[in-house]
């Protein structure tokens, strides 16, 4: 039995390794201001198909996630495609150091691109594109075929942004238990086995040139009224026929409607409203409510020529002065319709919404209140900060009173922070009393960008060869240990058979010596006992004893 436990014991550690297998994956978002390397792993999955992957963020001996940033953005490679590449070598020079060697081929890597790239002409995306394809490739072992190596679309970026952070709040499992305690709360029938979705949050990801908004939609008769182009409908699950990971979530993407992109169009409206208007003779710089107090800032127009504005610090009146550039007048074929004229079904306020990049930097940056969103505090500080005059801020930013900001942060916080609550309350109309809104970076220490929900949606099936894989494992141990039992109870079976077959000859002859006593047997008739099957070993041994005699 010892022996049989330990051939069990061992081949199932040598299976638990191969179950307990680390995976990576690694994906580099190419934004408009930069592009940054996130690497991640998960173990093999657990076999229950309703389970997703657990999928981690990868982090260095000191705890830090393993993340990059490079700036500029893929897209400033527009005139030099050739030089892409050499971009994003170094960002995977420095990730493939924290993967195990042995992993690397077996490693996927996804190089997605922008608002900064779908900005670009077709011919100039494609020469990046390319560049990067047949440099990296040759360079590097991962698994990186052709698709590997896409502009996303901003539908595609929300849904991504939506996952990541449902994800990581962990709106997607469905434990059985788990539903039966929330329906206990909330008061709701209960049936066995069905297993419904938990409540999701809402996103809003405003990055530098884009933002996005996604919510899921329950009800099917909303889910209707979206027109195709804003919805999106996907089944996280491996299996298609998996009904619990399937979601309708409503996402638009707003390209030029980034912070930066916000900037830039904005200051074509001062130059624009400066070149126009007729008492404009008089000399630069242009005054501007959006810059702090007494700030002097250098724009580059679109047609090269430099310029001077000037920081008013006035941060209700920059508020009103952005309220054009959101298109909230734009004819609206189906309402009710948030900017440029596009559809937003009616947004559940009881529900939970987060804001990411844009609204989490504009909100702990400077002012250190990232996080639970309140509308008052917000604006209380926003106003402050911009009437504050530029010399006193450059004064506290020398004394590292604003450790997590840039000099490119404090410049445009002012304006940054009055483009996020009009975005924000007017443009996605939700009103200043609204207290579910939270920003964040990291939720639960993972990082919540829309990479890591790019890296679930495409690693959806990969539980499937897992699945299989584990069956088969499961298959080969359960047939091995039934070989092993049952060639130990052939075994018992041939003693017990060879136990009984021995009890009956002592039996037979017992009788036989009763009836014949040994002495009285002839020599001769010993022998022919011998070939007499029931009494062979009794012969055996008479026959021993009497040849040693
Ligand atoms: N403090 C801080 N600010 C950042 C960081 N990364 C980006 N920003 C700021 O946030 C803005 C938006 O950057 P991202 O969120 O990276 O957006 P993006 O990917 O470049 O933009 P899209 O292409 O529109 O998706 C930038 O212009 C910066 O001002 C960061 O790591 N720290």
């Amino acid at each position: 039995v010892l022996t049989l436990t330990n051939v069990i014991h061992i081949s199932s550690t040598k299976t638990l390794d191969s179950i307990n297998e680390l995976h990576y994956g690694i994906v580099i978002d190419c934004g408009s201001s930069g592009s940054r390397i996130f690497v991640y792993y998960w173990p093999t999955h657990s076999g229950n198909p309703k389970d997703l992957l657990n999928v981690q963020q990868l982090l260095d001996s000191s705890g830090n996630a393993v993340v990059k940033k490079i700036s500029p953005g893929l897209s400033s490679y527009e005139k030099t495609p050739d030089a892409a590449s050499d971009h994003i070598k170094e960002l995977l020079l420095y990730a493939q150091n924290y993967i195990p060697k042995e992993k690397i081929p077996q490693t996927s890597l996804y190089v997605m691109a922008t608002a900064g790239m779908r900005m670009l002409a077709p011919s100039a995306q494609q020469a990046i594109l390319q560049d990067l394809r047949e440099d990296i490739g040759q360079t590097f072992q991962f698994i990186a075929p052709e698709n590997h190596f896409e502009i996303i679309s901003g539908k595609q970026e929300g849904v991504y942004a939506w996952i990541a952070i449902n994800y990581a709040l962990d709106r997607f499992s469905h434990s059985q238990r788990e539903e039966d305690q929330l329906k206990t709360l909330e008061s709701l029938p209960s049936s066995p086995g069905d297993h419904q979705h938990k409540t999701t949050v809402g996103i809003i990801d405003m990055g530098g040139a884009s933002i996005q908004i996604a919510f899921e939609i329950t009800d099917q008769a909303i889910v209707k009224d979206i027109p195709a182009s804003l919805l999106s409908e996907f089944n996280l699950g491996c299996q298609d026929s998996d009904e619990d990971h399937k979601y309708n979530v409503y996402v638009t993407t707003f390209l030029g409607y980034g912070a930066n992109a916000a900037r830039k169009t904005y200051e074509t409206m001062l130059l624009q409203k400066h070149s126009s208007d007729s008492s404009s003779t008089k000399p630069e710089p242009i005054q501007d409510v959006c810059l702090p107090t007494g700030m002097l800032y250098d724009v580059q127009s679109e047609s090269g020529h430099s310029h001077k504005f000037l920081g008013q610090g006035d941060y209700e009146a920059c508020q009103s002065a952005l309220e054009p550039l959101m298109n909230l007048t734009a004819p609206c074929s189906q309402s009710p319709c948030s900017l440029n004229g596009i559809y937003q079904p009616k947004i559940d306020l009881s529900g939970e919404f987060y804001g990411f990049s844009e609204f989490w930097y504009s909100t702990e940056d400077v002012f250190n209140i990232g996080g639970p969103y309140d509308y008052q505090r917000f604006h209380d500080k926003a106003k402050e900060f911009c009437k504050t005059h530029w010399i006193t801020i450059q004064d506290r930013f020398k004394k590292h009173l604003y450790p997590k900001a840039d000099d490119a942060r404090i410049e445009l916080q002012c304006f940054k922070s009055a483009w996020m609550t009009q975005i924000f309350h007017k443009g996605f109309s939700f009103p200043t009393s609204y207290s579910q809104f939270t920003s964040a970076q990291l939720v639960n220490g993972k990082d919540v960008g829309w990479t890591l929900g790019a890296l679930i949606y495409k690693t959806r099936f990969l539980p499937l060869r897992d699945i299989e894989r584990l069956e088969e494992i499961h298959l080969n141990q359960m047939t091995s240990s039934w070989q092993k039992v049952s060639r130990a109870i052939d075994a018992s079976y041939l003693l017990s058979g060879c136990f009984l077959i021995v009890l009956a000859a002592i039996f037979v002859y017992m009788k036989r010596l009763k009836c014949c006593p040994r002495t009285e047997l002839p020599r001769v008739a010993s022998r022919s006992y011998f070939m007499t099957e029931p009494d062979q070993m009794e012969q055996g041994l008479t026959k021993s004893h009497s040849y040693s005699l």
